[in-house]
């Protein structure tokens, strides 16, 4: 059980049940420990976590479990497995509910009536984190179902925003959307890192110098957009002379045939793929 005492995070009516300890599950463990969630008011379900997973677990005092607990009650059911295998796992898990018990996803598509099928009505959140969670950078969207009191609400948002930022969405739909920017974003930016390096190899450079400088590019523009209060575009045009270089570049990239038609492409094939997860 959490108790009032854990720094930020509100008192729930049992433990958190954490199903599946790999790259998010396994990050938004450690940002628990880290914001004064007791190791002992966390029970981990995963069949076979990794040596540092097992480490972190041992060090926390939470408990380690491979398959459901017997003779407790959930206070937080947290589901970090993958979609493919929810259908599979959840079921069992019906049996440590209880009308105090919220349930949280975080899984990409899977549909609050898909989880409903598995463990009956329940106060349910969906949340799309990213993995900037892994470094306390993260920002999560959530959507709450009406089953979910304000307490519950309080206690789920703090122990997503022990990652970053949680953005709440006023309709279910919204989380595919969100899915298809943040959740999956990450892997748009090193992938812009991975084009930029090739590029810049392209140019001439040594492969390796091209990889570090587009690194470091991407980083650092990363933190002076975390850091500075103008907005993207303002920083954008704050390295852009007139008549420069970056000018010559961004025609290429703002042109009508440019970026924003790939990214309106790609985002709306993350969405309809979280869609086709849902059922
Ligand atoms: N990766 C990302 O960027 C994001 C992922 N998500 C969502 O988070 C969820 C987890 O993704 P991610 O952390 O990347 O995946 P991982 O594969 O890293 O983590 C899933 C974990 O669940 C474990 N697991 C498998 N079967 C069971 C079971 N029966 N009971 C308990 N645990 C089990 C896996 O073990 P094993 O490896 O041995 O199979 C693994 O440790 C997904 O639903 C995904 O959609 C959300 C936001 C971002
Ligand atoms: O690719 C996926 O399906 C997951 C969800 C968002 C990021 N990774």
């Amino acid at each position: 059980m959490i108790s009032e005492h854990s720094s930020s995070i509100p008192a729930s009516s049992g433990p958190i049940i954490l199903i599946g300890a790999g790259n998010m599950g396994g990050a938004l463990l450690t940002g628990w420990l880290k914001n004064g969630v007791p190791g002992s008011s966390v029970v981990v379900v995963d069949p076979n976590p990794s040596e540092a997973m097992r480490q972190t677990i041992a060090d926390a005092g939470a408990s380690h479990l491979t398959g459901v607990p017997v003779g407790i009650t959930a206070g937080v059911l947290f589901v970090a497995v993958k979609p493919q295998v929810m259908d599979a796992v959840l079921p069992p898990f019906k049996a440590i509910l209880d009308a105090e018990t919220v349930v949280v996803s975080i899984a990409a598509g899977k549909t609050i009536a898909s989880l409903e099928k598995n463990l009956g009505p329940a106060a349910t959140v969906r949340a799309m984190p990213n993995t900037p969670a892994m470094v306390g950078r993260g920002v999560t969207g959530a959507f709450a179902n009406a089953r979910v009191s304000e307490r519950q609400r309080q206690l789920v948002q703090n122990l997503l925003k022990v990652s970053g930022p949680v953005e709440w969405v006023p309709e279910e739909a919204d989380i595919d959307s969100v899915t298809a920017v943040s959740g999956s974003g990450p892997a748009y930016v090193f992938y812009l890192v991975e084009c930029m390096a090739e590029a810049g190899r392209k140019l001439g450079l040594q492969a390796d110098l091209a990889m570090r400088l587009a690194r470091e590019t991407v980083a650092g523009a990363g933190e002076l957009l975390h850091q500075s209060p103008d907005d993207a575009s303002r920083l954008r045009q704050n390295v852009t002379s007139p008549g420069g270089t970056t000018a010559a570049a961004l025609g290429v990239l703002m042109a009508e045939d440019g970026m924003q038609p790939l990214f309106d492409a790609a985002l709306e094939a993350a969405r309809k793929r979280a869609q086709e997860l849902a059922g």
